[in-house]
């Protein structure tokens, strides 16, 4: 978490690196497609020099012996695993993964490699279990070498994650959850906002109710309405007395989705309601006192809307008392497994132990780019489910044709999809702003830290564009 130059909070993956002390390569167990409720781990490679993959009766990751340099095992209870499978060896600050004389072979970014140097998010598969390779992620040195995905009696509402950033800011949530203060949750559509504001409703202990509103759905000229109530005779239509939308979350949370959709009359009424902690309805003479706890959400850039003129600074400052950004769901892949765990277990919780995915299905799912996010990820899965019927397994022909065709693009050992298109986009806005950082930050509405760490990411180099 970061204090952002307004003094707000942020927990976001990467504007919390500078929270994070260190920066290290990990290892990300992500999917046993064989057993996808199996809790998915992370391991901090920080001092480790070989790690060792192989079959073992059940899972057991850690230590070979005491002492340095650390050999790491990883046993998975995979039987498309050789005893002895695979090594990932630490060699001139490079990772090398080699074959170790496996039955089936090692598959790196959808390539059968005997050796091969891995890049930061490189999907690798041993047997039928998924890993992924980040070798430079932002990390606290007290964070454990092994850590395994909360069971879900343990989590805050569905919320889990193995990125160490993420992670903790999810566990901060609990305690902001028991303030009042207001919490903005960006993220792009799909991405679990609501979750998050659900979560913090029911961490809350609010006695009051969680109202949702959709701030971009109401009728632009009923919004007030809407929002603040009415008396009977306000205006031609107002037949009775309504307590509107806030009094209704009185004393319990209100959750203000698409906050960025607020027509500006609007916008200037709800400060007042949140400076005043009270409502005035339309037509009302009095104003009513209100105890509202606040959690809006958006996808659209807020702080350049600010810029802009279009949202107004001072209720952005009273929304983001603490700010949670959700990445996109391929800026997180590494919680492929955790998240679809998750949501089989919600979906078939009679049958969600005995389920398992096909190699083939578990890579179009890992490889595709998950534009619609999590929301997209749970109806593949829904479907997915009811395709299967009475079966076990889920197959690739049980997925949508659209994260089908994501095996052709892991047939080709090329980085996702998104990686590029990320990429292209970040260098065509580099070059229009001729290697500007603040400029493009502006632009896409992020902070310039995290310009910076994208162009290190996808190894740009913004002096060329200076030239
Ligand atoms: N971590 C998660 N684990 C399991 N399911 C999740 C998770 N996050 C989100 N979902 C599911 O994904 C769907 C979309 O989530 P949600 O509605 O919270 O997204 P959102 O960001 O608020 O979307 P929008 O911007 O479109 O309102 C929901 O059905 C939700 O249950």
């Amino acid at each position: 978490m970061s204090r952002l130059d307004d003094g707000t909070l942020s927990i976001v993956e990467d504007s919390s690196d500078a929270a994070a002390s260190a920066r290290g390569a990990h290892l990300f167990l992500v999917l046993e497609s064989l057993k996808p409720l199996a809790p998915p781990v992370r391991i901090s490679l920080s001092g480790v020099a070989q790690v060792v993959f192989g079959r073992g009766s059940s899972r057991a990751i850690g230590r070979q012996q005491l002492g340095n340099p650390i050999q790491l095992s990883v046993r998975v209870a995979d039987p498309w695993l050789s005893s002895m499978h695979a090594r990932l060896t630490y060699v001139l600050r490079r990772w090398i993964l080699e074959d170790a004389g496996s039955k089936n072979g090692c598959t790196v970014q959808g390539a059968r490699q005997t050796q091969a140097q891995l890049e930061d998010g490189d999907i690798i598969e041993l047997g039928y279990t998924f890993f992924i390779f980040r070798e430079e992620l932002p990390h606290d040195v007290g964070d454990p070498m092994i850590f395994e995905a909360p069971a879900p009696d343990q989590r805050i509402g569905k919320l889990a994650t193995l990125l160490p950033s993420l992670e903790r800011g999810f566990s901060r949530l609990a305690s902001v959850a028991k303030s009042t203060v207001s919490v903005l949750i960006e993220g792009e559509t799909g991405t679990g906002k609501e979750v998050i504001a659900r979560a913090l409703h029911e961490q809350s202990e609010r006695k009051g109710d969680f109202v949702a509103i959709n701030c971009g759905a109401l009728p632009r000229d009923l919004v007030e309405g809407e929002l603040f109530g009415y008396r009977r005779g306000a205006f031609s239509g107002a037949t009775e007395d309504r307590p509107g939308l806030l009094r209704s979350a009185d004393r319990g949370t209100l959750f203000l989705d698409e906050i960025g959709d607020l027509p500006a009359p609007s916008q200037a009424a709800l400060l007042r309601v949140l400076q005043e902690r009270e409502v005035r309805p339309v037509g009302a003479t009095k104003p009513i006192p209100v105890d509202l706890r606040v959690v809006a959400a958006t996808h659209r850039p807020l702080e350049r809307m600010v810029e802009e003129g279009t949202f107004r600074a001072d209720l952005f400052a009273r929304l983001a008392g603490y700010r949670v950004e959700l990445p996109p769901l391929a800026m997180r892949r590494e919680d492929l497994g955790v998240i679809m765990g998750t949501i089989l277990r919600e979906l078939a919780p009679e049958r969600a132990a005995s389920l398992e995915f096909a190699p083939r299905a578990a890579r179009a799912l890992l490889y595709y780019p998950w534009p619609g996010n999590v929301r997209e990820l749970e109806k593949c899965l829904e479907s997915a489910l009811v395709l299967v019927g009475e079966g076990t397994r889920i197959e690739l022909e049980h997925l949508p044709v659209a994260v089908q065709a994501a095996l052709t693009e892991a047939g080709t050992g090329r980085r996702p999809a998104e990686g590029n298109a990320e990429r292209e986009k970040l260098v065509g806005l580099m070059r229009e702003h001729k290697g500007n950082v603040a400029a493009v930050a502006r632009t896409m509405g992020k902070a310039r830290m995290q310009i910076q760490r994208w162009l290190k990411r996808y190894d740009i180099d913004a002096e060329s564009f200076r030239k």
